[in-house]
């Protein structure tokens, strides 16, 4: 497949940079977005503000009107408006979400969203550990496509890789979608661990444990543990908890440091997935059956309800356990 007109629907740092590769990489580019489009100022500067540092190519043209036909249609908004904005998209093309959570108000993951408000399209998944910046820089990244029907994940793989992006097909929904929303819950409990001075092996075990747990959930809503060992598990949990670009982390850090999550809220104008998905997720995993005692604490921590000593022997006094 060779994917020629793609659709970008919303022009945050994610959607800026997914347009930009796929430009330089050829196609021609409709980058949706809600805000009024900043001409002149774009039209002089090619830039926009949520990544002004970088040039969109001449193939990315921006719209405030949802694209109609293209080859394949990429949701770049944030996870809790991804229900709004889909339920309003004209046309058939396939539809690749790119957000990563669990919506706060159903417990639904992208695609059962999708499911729900466009019966019958057909839809896939993209996840792995990728900056935004360092996408629309065209530095070389990797990342998951996963759909129900793997020859289908692959289809999207061939239409959206370029040159610096490399696309791995899979057929675990469940777990790469699983992997993407819970990586930012655990990357806040890291940076709450360094913020709070607790020291480069809590991360690494925050890290690690908390692979455990996603994998877990994974399994029990039908997916598979190996996900959770690749790039929108493993990959993402280590991107995102160690990178100091990441906005979960450095919220998580702040927290530690003693700000509280209003302050924290109050000057960030980015979207931080894991605040909104931190009580879906740990709803999720107790429908489920399925003990998660880091994305517990953390979601105990970002309501007000522990500080960071007491999320720490919460976590240090748990029964011992088998690895
Ligand atoms: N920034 C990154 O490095 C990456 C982000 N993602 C995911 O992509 C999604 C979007 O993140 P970013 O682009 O970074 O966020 P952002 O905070 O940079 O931008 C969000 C965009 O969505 C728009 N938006 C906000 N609320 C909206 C609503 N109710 N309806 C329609 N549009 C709305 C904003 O105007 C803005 O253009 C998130 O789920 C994030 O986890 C995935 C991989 C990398
Ligand atoms: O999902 C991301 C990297 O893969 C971006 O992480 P943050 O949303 O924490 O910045």
């Amino acid at each position: 497949m060779s994917a020629r007109h793609i659709a970008v629907i919303g022009a945050g740092a994610w959607g800026i940079a997914l347009a930009c590769a796929q430009a330089r990489a050829g196609a021609q580019v409709s980058l949706w977005m809600r805000r009024p489009i900043p001409a002149p100022d774009f039209d002089r500067t090619r830039t926009l503000p949520r990544l002004p540092d970088i040039e969109l190519p001449p193939l990315v043209t921006l719209t405030n009107s949802f694209p109609a036909e293209a080859d394949l249609t990429l949701l770049t908004v944030p996870l809790q408006s991804l229900r709004d904005i889909s339920a309003r998209l004209p046309g058939a093309s396939p539809l690749i979400a790119c957000c990563k959570g669990v919506e706060t108000a159903t417990g639904a993951l992208p695609l059962q969203i999708l499911a729900e408000t466009q019966p019958g399209r057909a839809a896939a998944m993209l996840s792995g550990p990728n900056f935004a910046v360092e996408i629309a820089r065209d530095l070389p990244a990797a990342a998951t496509i996963a759909a129900p029907d793997l020859d289908e994940a692959r289809a999207y793989c061939a239409g959206l890789a370029t040159p610096s992006f490399r696309l791995y097909a899979s057929d675990d929904p469940i777990g790469v979608q699983t992997g993407a929303a819970a990586k930012n819950v655990i990357a806040i409990g890291a940076g709450i661990a360094i913020g709070a001075e607790l020291g480069e092996n809590a991360r690494a075990a925050l890290i690690t444990r908390g692979g455990v747990e996603i994998a877990r959930l994974a399994e029990a809503m039908g997916g598979r543990a190996a996900t959770i060992a690749g790039l929108s598990g493993m990959g993402d949990l280590i991107l995102t908890c160690t990178g100091p670009g990441s906005r979960n982390f450095s919220l998580g850090l702040a927290l530690g440091r003693g700000e509280t999550l209003e302050e924290i809220l109050s000057r960030r104008t980015t979207v931080a997935e894991g605040v909104a998905t931190a009580p879906a997720l740990l709803a999720l995993a107790r429908r489920h059956g399925v003990a998660m005692p880091i994305v517990e604490t953390v979601t105990r921590l970002l309501a007000g309800s522990v500080d960071a000593k007491r999320a720490r022997a919460l976590l240090l006094d748990r029964p011992p356990t088998t690895e």
